[in-house]
C-alpha cells in the first residue's frame, strides 16, 4: 500500500486578479477552490495514474471536512485524524502578473493526535511507500518526520519526503528512497547559488552522502535533475506548453516519479514520468490525468 501522510493539509484559494494593486480593493476574475497541501496533491495524482493509495494527516473544521470529501469524491481513500479545535488552513494563491501565495498555519496538533498517527503507520508492511510531504503545522518540532521515519525504520518501507530546510536534512540519516527539493530550497540549505547543471548535481550528492537514495530536484520552467541511488545523473528541459496552473505541479512530480519506479523499477523511466507529470500539472487547470502525462510522454519521445 501508499501512503501520504499530510500534517497540514489546506484548501486551496486560487484567484485570478487582472492587475493586483497592493492597498486597494481588488475583484478577481476566476476563483478556483481544491483541496491541497503535498501528501494530498500526490494522493490525487497516484489516484489518477492508477495507484490506489490512503491519504493520512490532520484535519480541523469545515475546511477539513471539504478537504475529506474532496479526496473522497475523486475516488481516493482517507483515513485522517480529526483535531478537535481550529481548522485546516486556507491557502491563497493569488495570480496576477506575478503569482503570490499566503499558506496558513494550520490547527495545533497535540501529543494526543500525533500519537494516534503512528499507531496507523504501525499497519506499515514491508515494501510499503509513505510520502511525508509538506510543512508541518509551527507548533510542532522540526524533527516530527525524523520521529516517524525512527519508528517506522524497522519495517524496511520506501520512504519519500518533500519537505524543507531542517524539516528535510533531519530526515536524511533514515535514507528515504526519494527526495525532491526545488533548486531554491536547495540553495537554502547549502547557502549556494545553484547556477548550473554542476553546482546542482554536486549538492544533490551531497544530500545522498547525508544519506538520501534519490535526489530529484525540480527546477518549474528549466526542467529537473535526477541524481539516482545507483550513481547515475539524468537531466532533462521541461516540456514545452502552455502554463495554466503550476500549484501542485512538484507534488504531481513526486506522484509521477513514484509510479514511474514502482511499474518499471528503473531510475530513467521514473524520472520521465516525474517531469511529465509535474508538467501535466503546470498545463492543466487541476491536476495530471494519465491521458494528459501519456501526451507529454510522447512529445518528448519517451513513449
Ligand atoms: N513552467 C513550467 N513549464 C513546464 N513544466 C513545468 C513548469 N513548472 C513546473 N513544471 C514541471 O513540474 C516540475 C516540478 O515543478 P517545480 O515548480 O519545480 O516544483 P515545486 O512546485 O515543488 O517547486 C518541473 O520539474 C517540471 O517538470
Ligand atoms: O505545506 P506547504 O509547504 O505550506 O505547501 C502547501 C501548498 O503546496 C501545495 O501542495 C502545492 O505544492 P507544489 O506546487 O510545490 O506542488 C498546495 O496544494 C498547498 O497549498
Amino acid at each position: 500500500m501508499i501512503y501520504t501522510v499530510t500534517f497540514n493539509p489546506s484548501l486551496d484559494y486560487i484567484v485570478s486578479v487582472d492587475d493586483f494593486t497592493l492597498g486597494r480593493v481588488n475583484r478577481t476574475t476566476k476563483e478556483l477552490v481544491y483541496p491541497g497541501g503535498k501528501g494530498v496533491n500526490v494522493s490525487l495524482v497516484l489516484k489518477n495514474l492508477g495507484l490506489e493509495n490512503t491519504a493520512l494527516g490532520f484535519t480541523a473544521g469545515f475546511t477539513g471536512t471539504e478537504i475529506e470529501r474532496g479526496l473522497k469524491e475523486w475516488g481516493c481513500l482517507t483515513d485522517f485524524i480529526r483535531i478537535p479545535e481550529g481548522m485546516s488552513r486556507i491557502n491563497m494563491k493569488l495570480r496576477s502578473r506575478e503569482e503570490s501565495e499566503i499558506n496558513g498555519q494550520g490547527p495545533k496538533i497535540s501529543e494526543e493526535a500525533l500519537e494516534e498517527l503512528y499507531q496507523k503507520l504501525d499497519a506499515m508492511e514491508p515494501e510499503d511507500v509513505l510520502v511525508l510531504a509538506g510543512s508541518i503545522p509551527n507548533s510542532m518540532p522540526n524533527s516530527s518526520y525524523e520521529q516517524i521515519l525512527a519508528r517506522v525504520q524497522a519495517k524496511n518501507v520506501r520512504a519519500v519526503v518533500d519537505a524543507t530546510g531542517d524539516l528535510l536534512v533531519n530526515v536524511l540519516k533514515y535514507h528515504p528512497f526519494l527526495i525532491k527539493p526545488n533548486n531554491h530550497e536547495l540553495e537554502e540549505i547549502f547557502h549556494v547559488p545553484m547556477d548550473s547543471q554542476e553546482t546542482i548535481v554536486k549538492h544533490a550528492k551531497k544530500m545522498q552522502e547525508m544519506g538520501a537514495q534519490n535526489v530529484l530536484i525540480s527546477m518549474a520552467g528549466d526542467g529537473a535533475i535526477l541524481v539516482a541511488a545507483d550513481g547515475s545523473v539524468w537531466q532533462s528541459p521541461a516540456p514545452k506548453g502552455k502554463v495554466v496552473n503550476s500549484v501542485g505541479a512538484g507534488d504531481s512530480m513526486v506522484a509521477g516519479f513514484i509510479t514511474g519506479y514502482l511499474k518499471s523499477k528503473s531510475y530513467e523511466e521514473a524520472f520521465h514520468m516525474g517531469i511529465c507529470t509535474g508538467s501535466a500539472s503546470a498545463f492543466s487547470e487541476r491536476l495530471a490525468t494519465q491521458a494528459e502525462v501519456d501526451g507529454i510522454l510522447e512529445q518528448m519521445g519517451w513513449k
